[in-house]
């Protein structure tokens, strides 16, 4: 790739959770007022700390974030994206959560909610999400199941 092609921007990782229920839907959550796309919906993770795995990373952002424990064997990767803007190339990671203990509860959004793989689809959400939404809606929700 010659330069003229390359963003030029430092990387910001960031890993997500689908989290998956018996019944093939997929939680989401709202970002909270005050931070970047507030008000839409994304999958539950967040940044990648300096020196941290990706998967230790997803495992602490779903403990903070709705009160759920997940071991690290439970993460299957899934999909990923890429978004240049705001001073950063985001790199997004989507695993697959399908077995976790607790009630996932909303402790750092305003609110959550399980969608089917078509209420996913029609759901506002920031634009690295878009290829992400379509891998989780080629294999339906239900089928990502073990
Ligand atoms: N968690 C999450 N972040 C996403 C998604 N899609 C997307 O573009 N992002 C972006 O990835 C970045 C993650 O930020 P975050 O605010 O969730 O992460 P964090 O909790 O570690 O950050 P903070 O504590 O610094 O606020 C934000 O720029 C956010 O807009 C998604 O589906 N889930």
């Amino acid at each position: 790739m010659s330069a003229a092609q390359g963003t030029h921007l430092p990387p910001l990782l960031v890993v997500a959770a689908a989290l998956i229920s018996a019944d093939g839907r997929v939680l989401v959550q709202q970002r909270p007022t005050g931070k970047q796309h507030a008000g839409l919906w994304e999958f539950p993770g967040g940044k990648v700390e300096t020196g941290e795995y990706p998967e230790t990373a997803l495992v602490r952002e779903l403990a903070e974030e709705l009160g759920i424990t997940v071991a690290r064997a439970a993460l299957t990767p899934l999909a990923f994206s890429t978004e240049a803007g705001a001073g950063r190339l985001l790199v997004l990671l989507l695993y697959r959560v399908h077995i976790w203990s607790g009630e996932p509860r909303p402790i750092e959004a305003p609110t959550i909610r399980w969608v089917s793989p078509a209420e996913l689809v029609g759901l506002p959400m920031p634009p690295a999400d878009i290829p992400l939404v379509s891998a989780l809606s080629r294999a339906g929700c239900a089928d990502l199941l073990p």
